[in-house]
C-alpha cells in the first residue's frame, strides 16, 4: 500500500448477497469498523420502525455510519439525487429531516447529495438553481449536527451533468457553505475522462469524502487498470486524511485484495 488511509466499506454495491440489515455486522466480521450506504429506505421519510431497525442494525454490529447518501428516487430505475429536480423539493427537505436524524443519532457526519438527472421539460439553468437552494437548505441542516454535504461526479447515466471534479466544484462554489465538498469517487471520474492526478492537484483541500473502484467493470481493485493505491497516496500526501469508501462489485471475497 502507498497510503496509510483507512477504509469504510459501502454496503449498498457490497455484501449484496445478503439483507441489506445484515451487512453491517458482516462488514464487522470482515475486519472493518465503519460502513457507509446509499439510501437504505425505499421512501424518502420511511416508517420510525424501519428507520430504528437501521440505526439497531448498525450499533448492535458495533460499527461506525460513516457516509449516507439522502435520498435519490429510484436508483434502479436510472434516478441519481432529487436536488436539482423541481416538484420534488417538500420531498428532499423531508428527507433531510431523517438523515439527519440518523446522523446525530449514529454519529454519521457525511453525506452525498446525489444531484439528480436532467428532466425532459424542465430548463437545466432552472434545475441548476434549484440544486444550489436546496443544497444551500441542505448544508444549514446537516451543519446544525456539524456535518457535511459532499456532491458527487457520476457515471454510467447520460442524464446526470455532474460528470467531472471540475462540474461539481462549480457547484459547490455557488452553494458557497464552507461545509460543502467535493465527492471524488475515482472510478466515477476515470470513467469519464477526468484526469485523477490533477484532480487531486487542483482539488485536494476540497475534497470531502473519496470512493474507489477499479475500471473497466466497478470492480475491486485489481480487477481492472486504474493505479488507485498512487491516485490514494497522491492524495493523502496532499492533505486528505479522511476515509476512503470501497465501493465496488464483487464476487466472492470482496475483500481478498486486500490481504495480498
Ligand atoms: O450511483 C452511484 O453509482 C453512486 O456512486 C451513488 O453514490
Amino acid at each position: 500500500m502507498k497510503h496509510g488511509l483507512s477504509y469504510t466499506v459501502n454496503c449498498s454495491i457490497l455484501l449484496t448477497e445478503l439483507p441489506l440489515l445484515e451487512r453491517p455486522a458482516a462488514a464487522r466480521s470482515a475486519g472493518f469498523d465503519a460502513v457507509e450506504f446509499w439510501w437504505p429506505f425505499a421512501e424518502a421519510v420511511p416508517a420510525d420502525a424501519e428507520v430504528e431497525a437501521f440505526v439497531k442494525a448498525i450499533e448492535d454490529a458495533g460499527v461506525r455510519l460513516t457516509g449516507l447518501n439522502l435520498a435519490a428516487g429510484d436508483m434502479p430505475a436510472g434516478d441519481r439525487g432529487l436536488v436539482s429536480w423541481p416538484g420534488r423539493e417538500k420531498e428532499l427537505r423531508d428527507n433531510l429531516d431523517v438523515v439527519a436524524g440518523i446522523g446525530e443519532r449514529l454519529g454519521c457526519r457525511t453525506f452525498n447529495a446525489l444531484y439528480g438527472n436532467r428532466v425532459d421539460g424542465a430548463a437545466p439553468e432552472l434545475q441548476d438553481e434549484l440544486a444550489v437552494a436546496n443544497l444551500v437548505h441542505a448544508a444549514k441542516v446537516v451543519g446544525a449536527i456539524g456535518g457535511r454535504i459532499v456532491v458527487e461526479p457520476v457515471s454510467g447515466i447520460d442524464a446526470y451533468p455532474l460528470k467531472t471534479a471540475g462540474d461539481a466544484v462549480e457547484v459547490i462554489d455557488q452553494v458557497a457553505a464552507d461545509n460543502v465538498l467535493l465527492l471524488a469517487d475515482f472510478y466515477h471520474l476515470a470513467v469519464n475522462g477526468d484526469d485523477v492526478p490533477a484532480v487531486i492537484s487542483a482539488h485536494a483541500q476540497r475534497i470531502g469524502h473519496v470512493q474507489i473502484a477499479d475500471a473497466p467493470g466497478r470492480g475491486a481493485p485489481g480487477t481492472g487498470e486504474l493505479p488507485l493505491d498512487d491516485w490514494l497516496g497522491a492524495l493523502e500526501a496532499a492533505g486528505y486524511a479522511g476515509l476512503v469508501g470501497l465501493e465496488y462489485k464483487a464476487d466472492g471475497d470482496p475483500f481478498a485484495w486486500l490481504r495480498r
